[in-house]
């Protein structure tokens, strides 16, 4: 299987409960809930995406096989001691991510978290999972360590949604124009039903990748 990165890069996780924690990010090319083009967002199936996952950029490229893109994450890996962490996400990570990569990517020591939109189903060996279900799509993938919704999405309100699957449930508001009364938004929702807590992407507020 080859592969197709926008990106590999160095940072702290942002969101979740992995919040703070150091990882290689490798964000894959390509969506199926959206081209990724500004001129079809408005007839995407997912509409809000604040991600550039087309093509690939200076730090990603075209990897022929798993262990050429496991050795260029290992290269990111800036740590010294501890466990290394790679979060793959993308696009949507589940259309490339697979048991070849997942093997020697733990064969060089690494734990693997994955943030995805929960229409295709996890592979195994996922260290982490983050599940972000969308409105109007199939949510197939309903367990995981953490389910990350999106707030607000009139129809997929967190009321309707079963967090039993999910060690973690969290509501993260909706980053865009209307940012700060999602935000608003979402600590209310979050004091009215506390099975959800509240996700803020602190890589935005700390001003990092
Ligand atoms: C860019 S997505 C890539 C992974 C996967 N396609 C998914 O949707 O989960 C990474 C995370 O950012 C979240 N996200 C995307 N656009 C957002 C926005 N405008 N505001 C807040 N979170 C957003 C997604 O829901 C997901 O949890
Ligand atoms: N720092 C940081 N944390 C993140 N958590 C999820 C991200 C993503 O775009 O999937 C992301 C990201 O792009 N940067
Ligand atoms: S599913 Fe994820 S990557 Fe795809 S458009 Fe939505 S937020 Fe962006
Ligand atoms: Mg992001």
């Amino acid at each position: 299987m080859n592969y197709t990165v926008k990106e590999v890069f160095y940072t702290l996780q942002g969101e979740g409960a992995q919040a703070g924690r150091a990882a290689v990010f490798c964000r894959f090319s390509g969506c199926n809930l959206w081209s990724g083009r500004e001129a079809d967002r408005d007839r995407a199936i997912c509409r809000f995406c604040d991600t550039d996952f087309v093509g690939t950029g200076p730090d990603g490229g075209k990897f022929a096989d798993a262990g050429a893109l496991a050795a260029h994450i290992r290269a990111g890996w800036r740590g010294q001691g501890g466990t290394p962490y790679v979060v793959f996400t993308g696009g949507e990570p589940l259309l490339q991510l697979d048991a070849a990569l997942i093997t020697a990517l733990h064969r060089l020591g690494f734990e693997i978290g994955v943030e995805t939109n929960g229409t295709l189903p996890a592979p195994d060996g996922i260290d982490w999972l983050c599940v972000s279900p969308k409105a109007g799509t199939d949510w197939v993938q309903r367990r995981g360590d953490e389910i990350k919704l999106v707030y607000p999405q009139p129809a997929l309100l967190p009321d309707t949604v079963a967090t039993d699957g999910f060690t973690h449930a969290w509501l993260q508001p909706m980053d865009g124009p209307a940012r700060t009364e999602h935000t608003r938004a979402a600590i209310a929702a979050c004091l009215t039903d506390p099975r959800w807590r509240l996700s803020v992407q602190t890589h935005k507020i700390t001003g990092i990748r």
